[in-house]
């Protein structure tokens, strides 16, 4: 997918919202249990529920690679589900990966071609040959982690190297890599104030921000301080969405807070797009 069909959606559908796929068999509700796979059956229903209000789901390949096999095929049938049925929305492998370069290129077939993800989430911690590899895929989104909404992310990522902080460095390098076009780029919702200066170093790039809802992220400050002219933005609910409720009307209870962001969202984006 290319940013402009990414921007028509949002347009279309006056929102920038992803809805995390974290499915966890501990969470969802019994009656699924009993379904041949679990995962799927409850993946299915949310995103039936909701894509005509989300522009990207984003499944966090942990909660499938927890079940083995199992979880991985759970995984697949989640993103040949929505290659079918919903083409238009954006697709996001999070997997955070990264290595030497020949591993991170067999890491990028993995869910680019194999799987057939538009994007996948990386750490740049292991620099320039360890991304490139991922930018190499055209049509494919390489989602760079910036600044993260965890506590843990003041361990390093915001610590002085010279006279700048570690993410701005990695902002500012990262433009110099083969295909910088093709990265969108990780920052919290919890940490909205620091947005203003991260769009003078990237002013147009996606932005992938994930922390609102559950973690306590503000998303008027994210619009505040991050949104651009095309919205520039990919704002994640997991937890929020998918486990409203633990009851049979689980679906219908991810759609109303679905709906919910949605609303909230397109009070910012009709002022700017
Ligand atoms: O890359 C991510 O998506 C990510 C980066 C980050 O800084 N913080 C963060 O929470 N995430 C992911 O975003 C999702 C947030 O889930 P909720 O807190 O339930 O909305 C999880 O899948 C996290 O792994």
């Amino acid at each position: 997918m290319d940013a402009n069909t990414l921007f028509e959606q949002i347009k279309k559908k006056q929102s920038v919202l992803c809805v995390g796929l974290d499915t966890d068999l501990e969470k969802v509700p019994q009656h699924l249990l009993q379904e041949e796979d679990p995962i799927f059956a409850f993946n299915k229903a949310i995103i039936n529920a909701t894509h005509h209000v989300a522009v990207a789901y984003k499944p966090n390949t942990a909660f499938y690679e927890a079940y083995g096999i199992k979880g991985w095929q759970s995984l697949e049938k989640t993103i040949n589900y929505l290659n079918e049925n919903y083409p238009d929305v954006f697709t996001i492998a999070d997997a955070k990966r990264g290595d030497i370069g020949n591993t991170s290129g067999r890491y990028a077939k993995a869910f680019f071609e194999d799987l057939g993800f538009d994007s996948v989430t990386t750490a740049p911690y292991m620099g320039k040959d360890s991304i490139e590899p991922f930018l190499a895929f055209e049509g494919k989104f390489t989602i760079m982690l910036a600044l993260t909404s965890n506590p843990g992310a003041f361990d390093f990522q915001t610590l002085k190297v010279g006279d700048t902080e570690l993410y701005k460095k990695v902002l500012k390098t990262s433009k110099s890599w083969k295909n910088s076009d093709r990265l969108m780029y990780v920052v919290g919702a919890t940490k909205a104030e620091f947005l203003a200066e991260i769009r003078q170093i990237i002013p147009e790039a996606f932005l992938l921000v994930p922390g609102v809802g559950a973690q306590g992220g503000s998303m008027d400050a994210v619009f505040k301080y991050g949104a651009t002219e095309t919205a520039g933005l990919l704002i994640n609910s997991s937890r929020g969405i998918i486990y409203a409720s633990a009851g049979e009307n689980f679906a219908e209870a991810a759609a109303t807070e679905a709906q919910k962001l949605q609303q909230q969202m397109a009070v910012h984006l009709q002022k700017l797009i």
